[in-house]
């Protein structure tokens, strides 16, 4: 019987998640979306939405199914997963998700920890540093869908809930989880219901996780799960299977990190560059053309198909078509290239980009995900019954990523 329900903003998050459980000793599976087919006996479910960036009704609607759908399956503790950026637009929808879980819960408070120093992400002062850059000067400032400008969590926090935002200081979180059990009923005492919990590395994960071990719900990135414990049944016993196939790179993510593994995949690998605009007036000839390119390369290398620029053309493209529009014409370019080379026997399939890995998954539907080898903290190779999938966090992995991937398979 599962012990830990878990709901994830996007499908690369939920991979993420689903990783850092695994490392913790949790037998663990992710889906897309509820699933209507048995699952695997596992310690951990992860169900990955792609409600990061959908209309905040949406978002609250699908994740309450999610939780619905977790509490049959006897989940008793449950994780909801967002950024470890933080990534959500003023309206939400980190706020009201986790106010309507809350509710749903009968839970009084939870605290709020998108910590992950694994990958630089950790949280001071209620400000959240990636590396040694305060989040508005990492590069998320440009993010296409949702440009974070503002650091600190508590006030950004603040425009998507009516409840009251405290802050777990790393000061009490020093002093070990007894004192952060306490401060947090304190707070809560004084009205607060969402509490930001600063973090810098993963002592401080472990000292929250323990500290937070009363509550129903705890959110965060997927640094929490680090600190969490699992029950005696061992994850490392779990099957993994490898496909054998064709390999193919697909990347809709402009982050810094990706177009700099980019570069240096381009060095290596046959490549091609969607562009929005094209795509826009002949979507079918683009795609064909795209189609027909990929099975003319090589059997040897893996292709590489991408549609991540720097923020001045994307810009221009969101300019010219809109930010929605642009994305989700390049969205569904990707999405269908990698069900169209899928049959015609890609198997190996690397996804850079949440909103990209999200329209990519929902478009193969390959029900459940067991997890397997981690490529670098946060990005671990999937298995679904047809191919090895890995979704890369748009800011994940260092620049010989792509390389790293194919030999940690
Ligand atoms: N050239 C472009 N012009 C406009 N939009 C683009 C362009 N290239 C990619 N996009 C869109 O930008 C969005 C990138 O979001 P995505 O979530 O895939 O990457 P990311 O945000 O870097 O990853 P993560 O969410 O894992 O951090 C997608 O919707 C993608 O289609
Ligand atoms: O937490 C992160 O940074 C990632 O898992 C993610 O959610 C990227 O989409």
């Amino acid at each position: 019987m599962p012990i830990l329900g878990c709901i994830a903003d996007d499908f690369t998050g939920g991979t993420d998640l689903a990783s850092n459980l695994v490392k913790s000793g949790f037998r663990t599976v992710l889906t897309t979306g509820v699933p209507s087919h048995p699952l695997p006996d596992v310690d951990a479910i992860v169900v990955a939405l792609k409600s990061r960036t959908a209309p905040v009704q949406e978002a609250v609607q699908d994740s309450l199914d999610a939780l619905a759908y977790l509490q049959g399956a006897g989940c008793v503790r449950f994780y909801f997963k967002y950024c470890s950026t933080f990534d959500s637009t003023p309206e939400g929808n980190i706020g009201p998700v986790t106010d309507a879980l809350l509710d749903a819960l009968k839970e009084p408070y939870t605290v709020m920890c998108p910590a992950f120093p694994d990958n630089g992400r950790t949280v001071y002062q209620g400000h959240l540093f990636v590396w040694d850059r305060l989040l508005s000067e990492s590069g998320m400032q440009n993010h296409p869908l949702t440009p974070m400008t503002d650091p600190d969590l508590v006030r950004f926090l603040q425009l998507q809930t009516v409840h009251k935002v405290g802050l777990l200081k790393h000061q009490v979180v020093q002093q070990g989880a007894a004192e952060v059990k306490k401060t947090l009923e304190d707070l809560h005492a004084k009205g607060k219901r969402l509490i930001v919990a600063d973090a810098l590395n993963n002592s401080d994960l472990k000292v929250l996780a323990e500290g937070t071990a009363h509550l129903k719900l705890v959110t965060g990135g997927s640094g929490l799960a680090l600190g969490l414990t699992a029950p005696e049944s061992s994850a490392a016993g779990q099957p993994f299977p490898r496909l054998m196939g064709r390999r193919l790179i697909l990347a809709g993510s402009c982050s810094r990190a990706t177009l700099e593994q980019l570069e240096h995949a381009k060095s290596l690998y046959p490549h091609l560059k969607l562009h929005p605009e094209q795509l826009a007036e002949h979507f079918d000839d683009v795609l064909q053309q795209a189609l027909d390119w990929s099975l003319n390369r090589s059997e040897k290398l893996p292709v590489l198909i991408y549609a991540s620029s720097a923020p001045e053309e994307v810009k221009s493209a969101q300019q010219a078509l809109g930010r929605e529009h642009s994305g989700a014409l390049l969205e569904r370019a990707l999405s269908t290239l990698a069900v169209r080379l899928s049959e015609q026997g890609f198997s190996q399939i690397i996804v850079a980009g949440g909103e990209t890995s999200g329209a990519v998954v929902q478009k193969l539907n390959p029900g459940h995900l067991l997890i397997g080898p981690e490529i670098c903290p946060g990005v671990p190779w999937t298995a679904t019954p047809t191919h090895n999938l890995a979704l890369k966090s748009g800011n994940f992995g260092s620049r010989t990523f792509f390389e790293d991937a194919w030999e940690a398979l």
